[in-house]
């Protein structure tokens, strides 16, 4: 295989130094139609998602970036190929069981922030818990809270919130279960470039100090920069893997010109909370959750709490 140049190694070549795979596939295939119009767009796709990493997935329009990740989070059936999440054989399950694995053990972020307009920041990031009757952790919840910055923003509708703002509750909301992997479909795709930077460098901080595994798929060379691993897939093949790569070994792997963006922010879990905002108050999740707001029905489950919906 013809693989550009810099840190890389062929799809299927063992990699040592990686942890163990929170998330594979093996021999992925998923063709859509048939005859003449069939499209194939997963070719035989084999990957393992190591554990406590940001994975990004690049490659051109169609390439099956799209179709990898829903394979990947049951959201798709693969023609032929098996997908493991968290020890659990994904393409075998039940609709039943493939449910509750999508509300247990995986978090979705998807471009569009997919919150539900009537509910609070506060509800809408343990919506999914609360749609699967699940129990709230509220040191983690408060954790996640203050890793995405929104501590003083928690009583706020969507309607209230910015782009950033919103898809920082998204994410939040896609933390708030401890999934084995959160799945983000181009999350920066409707941001622009400060609040990209806020969401991108929370999903890298939500690896290195949370521990989570983060898969992404995204067309921007800037937000690939801050994974771990970048894979290229074209024509529904990985046609690249790169180990930590920079943005200029992005760029050149995928053939595009630096657009002198400014260098990363600086890391650091709490990085993002603005300098102004106020501390976080002594109580848990609760305090966080107007006592008067009445219960959610099951109903207004968006497609981002899609890991809720029955
Ligand atoms: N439901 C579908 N029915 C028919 N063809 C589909 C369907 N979903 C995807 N495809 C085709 O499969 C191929 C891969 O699509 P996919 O959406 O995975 O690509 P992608 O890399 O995510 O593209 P983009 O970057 O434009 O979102 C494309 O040719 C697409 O037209």
């Amino acid at each position: 295989m013809d693989l550009p140049r810099g840190r890389h190694t062929a799809p299927d070549t063992p990699r040592p130094e990686q942890p163990p795979a929170q998330a594979s596939a093996r021999d992925l295939v998923r063709t859509y139609g048939s005859g003449d119009t069939q499209v194939r767009a997963l070719d035989g796709v084999s990957v393992d998602f190591a554990r406590g990493r940001l994975t990004a997935i690049m490659g051109p329009s169609g390439s099956g970036k799209s179709t990898l990740m829903h394979c990947m989070a049951g959201l798709d059936t693969p023609t032929s190929g098996t997908v493991v999440v968290d020890g659990v054989e994904v393409s075998s399950l039940s609709q039943r069981k493939l449910t509750r694995l999508r509300r247990t053990r995986i978090g979705f972020v998807f471009q569009a922030y997919n919150l539900v307009p009537t509910l609070t920041a506060a509800e809408n990031i343990t919506l999914p818990l609360d749609i699967a009757r699940a129990p709230i952790d509220p040191a983690w919840f408060d954790e996640v809270v203050d890793a995405v910055g929104m501590r003083a923003r928690l009583h706020h509708r969507p309607n209230a919130l910015s782009g950033g703002e919103q898809q920082r509750v998204a994410c939040a909301r896609a933390l708030v279960g401890r999934p084995s992997v959160v799945f983000a479909d181009e999350p920066t795709g409707n941001l622009d470039s400060r609040s990209s930077r806020e969401v991108l460098t929370f999903l890298r901080r939500s690896v290195d100090d949370l521990g989570q595994t983060v898969v992404m798929v995204t067309h921007d060379p800037r937000a690939a920069s801050y994974a771990h691993r970048v894979l290229m897939l074209g024509d529904g093949r990985i046609t690249a893997d790169l180990d930590a790569p920079s943005r200029e070994q992005i760029l050149a792997a995928v053939g595009a010109e630096d657009d002198d963006e400014p260098a990363r922010p600086p890391t650091g879990m709490h990085a993002l909370v603005p300098a102004d905002e106020p501390a976080r108050p002594p109580t848990g999740m609760h305090a966080a959750i107007p006592a008067d707001e009445p219960p959610r029905p099951a109903t207004d489950a968006p497609a981002g709490a899609e890991t809720a919906t029955p």
